[in-house]
């Protein structure tokens, strides 16, 4: 597999970055975003380990009379179930070291998703099936193989107001109120991409 940034930091053993490094921008209407380039070191073995050995399973969503797949994988650990990889849980301890007095509570599960080129995405949407709905919350995700851009808009509508390329090892934070006042998307790209896959944990009752 080929990373762009493999020859810098991809090879190795999975080290974490210093999380108080993490830049905070604050996007309005209570949501901010927290940016951290390279945060997860020697991540190849972990995107070649996730790719190889998560049970990943297409996504149908029933649309008018059709069922549709939606583009790209996914796979879910909920609370108490192993992660498939040691540097994930590590990471999820970081971060609810980091971040848990903020929170209020730790994270818990990690969705993953496999963008298996440019044409695999995810449309605008905020993470408000639970009390991200409702409540302030933090999804924390971590960016692995093949950068792809994230953007975010406020919600309702409009042109995307920030955009975020999310690279081999980078996370970014989405806090406050970003779930239920922004919407966040992976647009497909034309450009000869290869595989990603995203991590995002989450706490307890937010998906
Ligand atoms: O691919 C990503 O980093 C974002 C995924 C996402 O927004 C979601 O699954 O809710
Ligand atoms: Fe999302």
């Amino acid at each position: 597999m080929q990373h762009q940034q493999a020859s810098i930091f991809g090879t190795g053993a999975p080290g974490l970055g210093d999380l108080s490094a993490a830049r905070r921008t604050q996007l309005g209407r209570g949501a901010w975003i927290d940016v951290l380039p390279g945060w997860l070191s020697g991540a190849d073995d972990v995107y070649d380990e996730l790719a190889g050995r998560v049970p990943w399973r297409e996504e149908r969503r029933r649309m008018y009379d059709d069922v549709v797949a939606v583009p790209r994988l996914l796979a879910h650990y909920g609370a108490g179930e192993e992660l498939p990889h040691p540097a994930l849980t590590e990471a999820r301890s970081a971060l609810t070291a980091h971040y848990g007095d903020e929170l209020g509570e730790p994270f818990v599960t990690a969705g993953l998703c496999h963008y298996r080129d440019g044409r695999d995405s995810v449309a605008w949407h905020g993470d408000r099936i639970g009390r991200g709905d409702t409540h302030d919350t933090m999804v924390a995700i971590v960016s692995l193989g093949e950068p792809r851009a994230l953007l975010l808009r406020p919600r309702g509508g409009g042109p995307a107001t920030v955009r975020r390329p999310l690279g081999h090892g980078d996370l970014i934070v989405m806090g406050g109120s970003c779930q239920r006042t922004w919407d966040h998307a992976i647009p497909k790209t034309r450009a000869d991409v290869g595989g990603r896959i995203s991590v995002q944990f989450r706490p307890r009752g937010v998906r």
